[in-house]
């Protein structure tokens, strides 16, 4: 019986799931002792190895998240916004740590993860990886340092696949911008453009996405100003950066005080 400390993956036949099985079979602090994916789907009842076409890894696909939560001190989910509901309310059941990469979620549904974050851990991140939350905190301080004179525009490009705009990364961007500037991004934010849509206003902060290909995430932020022009810029070329921060969240978060967390926390930014 190894100590180590038990994950479960939902999603697990997901872009992001099958990334985390890789990064957990090669750790050595954790190991994987369950796989969710939704009914229906024809990796229900498979050895999730089998399923992935490789090896045996004597753990079975299930869609009972609940079983497959109790045996887990963390769960790992990228997974989709309802879904990521009814597992936080699962896995705070389970008093297992709930690692949430899920984007696309509203504020209304955000406000639903309190109830289940008064009894477990939630660390939750529209992007796990360490140059991101960087990048989070250089945007903070180059909005703080410039004034309304430099327009602020966040740029994003995602793969076909993606299924909300803008990114998570681009709205932690967005609001690391208006931080910096000392407003709130609800009454700065400018999505969308498209027609006549008058000048730009002073002091907007803009989004635009991209969605092509196999692009795995790349993320700009312009400050354009009178005469020059700043870039600040992030390109994910592997998704295991973002697995292997989800990984050191669960594991970050062993043994922390129930409530709601985020990478900043986890990476001491
Ligand atoms: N925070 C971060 O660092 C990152 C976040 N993401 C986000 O993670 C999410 C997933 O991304 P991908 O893996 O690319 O998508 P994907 O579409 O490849 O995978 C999602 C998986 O979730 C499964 N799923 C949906 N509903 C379910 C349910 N009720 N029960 C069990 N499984 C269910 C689907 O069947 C699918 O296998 C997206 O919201 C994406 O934006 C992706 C990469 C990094
Ligand atoms: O859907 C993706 O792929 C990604 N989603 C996250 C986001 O919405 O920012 C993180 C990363 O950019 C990849």
């Amino acid at each position: 019986m190894s100590h180590l400390p038990g994950i479960a993956v939902t999603g697990v036949s997901g872009r992001m799931g099958q990334m985390l099985v890789r990064i957990i079979g090669e750790s050595y602090k954790c190991r994987l002792v369950g796989a969710v994916e939704r009914s229906g789907h024809d990796w229900v009842g498979a050895d999730l190895g089998s399923a992935m076409g490789a090896a045996s890894l004597g753990v079975t696909v299930t869609d009972d998240p609940l079983e497959a939560f109790s045996q887990a001190q963390a769960v790992i989910d990228f997974t989709a916004p309802e879904a990521t509901l009814e597992f936080a309310g699962m896995a705070a059941q389970a008093r297992a740590v709930h690692v949430i990469g899920t984007t696309g979620m509203t504020d209304e549904q955000i406000a639903r993860l309190e109830p289940a974050a008064r009894h477990a851990v939630i660390i939750r991140a529209g992007n796990m990886s360490l140059g991101v939350n960087l990048l989070v905190q250089l945007t903070k301080k180059v909005a703080a340092a410039l004034d309304e004179d430099f327009d602020v525009e966040v740029i994003e490009a995602h793969h076909h696949h993606k299924v909300d705009a803008p990114s998570g990364t681009a709205l932690m961007l967005g609001e690391a911008a208006a931080e910096g500037r000392g407003v709130a991004l609800a009454d700065v934010s400018d999505r969308g453009r498209d027609g006549i849509t008058g000048a730009r206003k002073r002091g907007d902060i803009g989004f635009s996405a991209i969605r092509g290909g196999d692009i795995v995430g790349e993320h700009d932020v312009l400050f354009a100003g009178p005469g020059e022009r700043i870039v600040l810029r992030h390109l994910a070329t592997d998704r295991a950066i973002f697995a292997r921060g989800a990984l050191k969240a669960a594991l970050w978060g062993q043994g922390k005080a129930p409530g709601q967390y985020d990478m900043m926390d986890v990476l001491g930014l």
